[in-house]
């Protein structure tokens, strides 16, 4: 060993005094976190959006104390959450006078509507205002949550053949599988997958008019429980669609209505012919092999380019959004990390699993929230 070589100590560059009080403050922000997730669990599990709507759409702090059926020594406290939650953005709040936080009124936000217990009717249903509170409480589980602190146990492990997932790490089994790890977790995601389903359909179609105009027939693949197949029939009735999706789910559909057919199967053996097929929030579950094969399946279903035929993506393409949408998009990756096989994806990752499936060209047609639809060609 040579006796020449000095080793290097790396050089601490000093913060200044305006940097240092932001790292402590960040280091607070982001150590504490969850507690932020935690609060809109617990105002979930309270049920305070509905009691909110119920009081007319803005309730005191001493309102809702007695709507909730809390202890009124509690106020307090409720108080601190709902100031945290109305600085997350959860809930509004209109200050009263000089008693301010016992007397300010607190209203729903955009966000806090979505977890209102039947807020939302008729045409507002069919346009995919669902409530979303399956989604909050799968999110922020035990289960959920013990797979997140498993994260750093998973890395250490050489990962073949063993778990695909901190989730299976953690609870010896992957999510949904058909042995649940536990009961009630599986029927809250089922739910959560379902609202997530129909949220924003409406708003979609409107603003994608042109990649589904012109279309004879789609099969909506992993469509679930046909909500987006329903609704793409009654914007374009001259779309015959198909869902396909597993025997277990396609057995929950409301096949009875006949608007879509429903067909039982695997994507991964076979997708029914048609001109174009549609995956909607699919391919960010699977990892990159599985994405080729069932993207393969859908070539072998769909017709020439020359004759209309098309893969149509609706999924995350990380790197084109910034912000409030760009962090979205990564935390639902690192979900996707800690609780499937799955990942969010960029445009170069999306090319790369295109080109391996056979297909020849794509266009990202256009961007809705924190995600994309994307044409793909054979
Ligand atoms: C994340 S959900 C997406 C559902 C829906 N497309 C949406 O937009 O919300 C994935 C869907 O794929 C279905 N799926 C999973 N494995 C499948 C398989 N091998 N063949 C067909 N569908 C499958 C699931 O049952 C589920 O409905």
């Amino acid at each position: 060993m040579s006796s020449s070589t000095t080793p290097i100590s790396p050089q601490l560059v000093s913060p200044t005094d305006d940097e240092l009080l932001q790292a402590q403050a960040n280091l607070w922000r982001h150590s504490l976190y969850y507690l932020t997730s935690m609060a809109l669990r617990c105002a979930v599990k309270l049920g305070i959006p509905t009691a909110i709507h119920r009081l007319g759409g803005n309730a005191t702090l001493p309102a809702l104390i007695t709507a909730l059926s809390l202890p009124p020594a509690k106020l307090p406290f409720l108080c601190r959450l709902m100031r945290l939650l109305v600085s997350s953005g959860v809930f509004t709040t209109e200050r009263g006078g000089a008693a301010a936080e016992a007397e300010a009124v607190y209203g729903l936000a955009p966000l806090s509507l979505f977890l209102v217990d039947g807020a939302f009717t008729g045409s507002e249903v069919d346009d995919g205002h669902t409530n979303q509170s399956a989604f909050v409480l799968a999110a922020t589980s035990a289960h959920y949550v013990e797979a997140a602190l498993g994260l750093d146990d998973w890395f250490m492990k050489d990962n073949v053949p063993a778990a695909a997932s901190p989730f299976e790490a953690v609870h010896g089994a992957p999510l949904l599988h058909e042995t649940p790890v536990d009961a009630e977790l599986n029927r809250l995601v089922s739910e959560a997958l379902v609202s997530q389903n129909h949220m924003g359909i409406g708003l979609a179609l409107r603003e994608s008019r042109r990649v589904f105009e012109g279309l004879e027939s789609l099969v909506d693949c992993g469509g679930g429980d046909g909500a987006a197949a329903r609704a793409i029939v009654r914007a374009f009735p001259g779309i015959k669609c198909t869902v396909l999706d597993l025997p277990q789910v396609i057995g929950t559909a409301p096949v009875a209505d006949g608007a879509v057919d429903y067909v039982a199967g695997d994507m991964f053996s076979y997708i029914p012919p048609a001109q174009a097929v549609l995956l909607k929030y699919v391919l960010s579950h699977w990892s990159d092999d599985d994405c080729v094969k069932i993207l393969a399946q859908c070539k072998k279903a769909i017709p020439s380019r020359e004759a209309g035929g098309k893969v149509i993506i609706k999924d995350v393409v990380v790197g084109i959004s910034s912000g409030l949408m760009l962090e979205a998009e990564l935390l639902m990756d690192m979900a996707m990390m800690v609780m499937t096989s799955g990942r969010e994806r960029d445009e170069q990752e999306w090319r790369e699993i295109f080109t391996n499936a056979g297909f020849s060209d794509y266009k990202i047609m256009n961007k809705l929230g924190a995600r994309c639809v994307i044409d793909v060609y054979p």
